[in-house]
């Protein structure tokens, strides 16, 4: 059977204010959605609230994966039953090096049971997977030995995030900008990692402003989100046509999302 996060009616507030209104979703693995929408329309908010950050409250509706509602899930226990999300801003973890922090994740992917103090993944196991990951994404071993996001430049903090996406091979990707801030190099040689470790087996979810992440990974399906709620779907030729000519059709076409964006910066400036 085909794994599926199937997103219904979601509404969510962050600090009591309304954020998304009636987000439906519907992503399998194996399949690559392009996220779109102008500035502040809640596409971050909706990654956040699809992985269980605490600060994102859902006041309405639900999130299932594979028919299991995850929706009150700790976060913890959701990136065990195989969400991922990559973050726009990372946190930094010094004194923890990359590998050993990588150790610990796949280990409780792998053996969603296991109880903090049991058993890792044997080192040497562990050891000969990451060089094995890192060589097909033509990363220095060295890079593993430094620690999580203390001092890594824009690239690295990505090639980080890459590196973990390619080991704990989660169902479910949420990449959110995982282009912003890298030169055009970097951007490809992101672009060709994703698609590279995430091709037929998960299902992708790609915040972007950017054609280039979705050259390599041409989606199957796109979806615009004007004023917290997405307003119109459709395919690869929607994301071409948005990244050309931006959201003025969109704002014209849907005036009630339009509004709410409006009234969002509005309560924005008013904060
Ligand atoms: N943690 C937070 N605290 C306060 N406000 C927040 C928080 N997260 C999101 N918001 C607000 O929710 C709205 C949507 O933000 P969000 O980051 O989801 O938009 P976005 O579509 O991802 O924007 P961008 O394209 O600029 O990244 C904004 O008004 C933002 O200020």
């Amino acid at each position: 059977m085909t794994d599926v996060l199937k997103i219904e009616n979601l509404h969510v507030s962050v600090d009591e204010k309304p954020i998304l209104n009636g987000v439906n979703l519907q992503l399998k693995r194996g399949e690559t959605h392009a996220l779109m929408g102008p500035n502040g329309s809640g596409k971050s908010t909706l990654g956040f609230a699809i992985m269980g950050h605490p600060k994102y409250e859902v006041t309405e509706g639900r999130i299932l994966l594979n028919d299991v509602d995850v929706t009150e899930m700790e976060a913890d226990e959701r990136a065990r039953l195989g969400l991922f999300m990559a973050f726009q801003r990372p946190i930094a973890i010094p004194g923890v090096r990359l590998a050993d922090f990588l150790r610990h994740a796949t280990t409780n992917v792998r053996n969603p049971e296991r109880k903090e103090g049991e058993d890792l993944i044997p080192m040497r196991e562990f050891r000969k997977e990451i060089k094995e990951k890192m060589s097909q994404l033509q990363m220095d071993t060295e890079f593993a030995r430094r620690y999580v996001n203390d001092g890594f430049s824009g690239g690295e903090m990505k090639r980080a995030e890459i590196l973990q996406l390619a080991m704990l091979q989660p169902k479910f990707a949420i990449l959110d900008e995982t282009d912003s801030g890298l030169d055009a190099d970097a951007v490809r040689l992101a672009s060709q990692s994703i698609a590279q470790i995430g091709g037929e087996e998960m299902g992708l979810l790609i915040i972007t402003h950017h054609d280039k992440l979705l050259e390599h990974n041409p989606p199957s399906h796109a979806h615009v989100m004007l004023g917290g709620r997405i307003v119109e779907s459709g395919g690869v030729e929607l994301a071409h046509e948005l990244h050309s000519n931006g959201y003025e059709r969109i704002r014209k076409a849907y005036p009630d999302a339009a509004a709410m964006e409006r009234a969002m910066q509005d309560e924005e400036q008013t904060v």
